[in-house]
């Protein structure tokens, strides 16, 4: 309640320094989030640690410096025969492998099963605590295959689906992906916060 008071009426800022990111957050929560969006491009620090822990920290830094409610988003890509790595550290491996390195990557292992974790994680402001909503969605690395305008898109399959992410339509893959999870796990959460505030509570009563 605190929360949804702390916010009515304001805006949260996205803070991201990954174009593709926020056009698919903006194209999946179309108007279901509560809150008016707006997007900063920051390049926040990438942490080291467990995904949880990387996104309080980025979450509390990107709160440092806008001095606002603010949300930011982490995303791992965990390959289940390397113990879940690259996992946080994806973004240099496929900034130096490509994703023709990460197939190869898994040459001499049978299991190509992979998994894909987006984290949001949302603060108040300064000083406020973190909250976390994350989405998973399995699937198989394999050799890249369709467009390559959004990381490793074309080399992860997800289960159930012949086609990898980049070759399937958008809306596909915004219906199943990782961010869409989280996503929808977060609007949840922000939606019931809404409906049981006082003010949402005494319109009911008023209609
Ligand atoms: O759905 C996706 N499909 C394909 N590739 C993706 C996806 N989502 C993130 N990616 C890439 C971007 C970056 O190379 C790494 C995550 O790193 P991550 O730190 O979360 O992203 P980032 O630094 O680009 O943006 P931000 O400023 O929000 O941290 O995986
Ligand atoms: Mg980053």
């Amino acid at each position: 309640m605190l929360l949804a008071d702390s916010l009515r009426g304001r805006s949260v800022v996205f803070v991201t320094g990954n174009a593709k990111k926020l056009e698919e957050v903006i194209q999946i929560l179309g108007d279901k989030f509560p809150y008016k969006l707006v997007s900063k491009k920051i390049d926040l620090p990438e942490y080291q640690g467990e995904p949880d822990e990387i996104s309080i920290q980025k979450c509390k830094e990107a709160a440092q410096q806008i001095d606002g409610p603010v949300i930011v988003e982490d995303t791992c890509l965990c390959f289940r025969a390397l113990g879940g790595l690259p996992g946080p550290y994806i973004k240099w491996f496929l900034d130096k492998l490509k994703p023709e390195g990460l197939y190869k990557l898994l040459t001499g292992f049978e299991d190509k099963s992979a998994w894909a974790l987006c984290t949001f994680a949302f603060s108040a402001g300064r000083d406020e605590p973190v909250q976390l909503f994350s989405g998973k969605t399995e699937g198989h690395i394999v050799e890249p295959r369709g467009p390559r305008d959004f990381g490793w898109d074309p080399c992860f399959q997800p289960d159930g689906y012949d086609k990898t992410y980049a070759e399937l339509p958008k809306e596909i893959k915004n219906s199943i992906s990782h961010r869409y999870r989280a996503l929808a796990a977060m609007s949840e959460h922000f939606s019931q916060i809404n409906n049981t505030s006082p003010q949402s509570k005494k319109k009911k009563q008023d209609d």
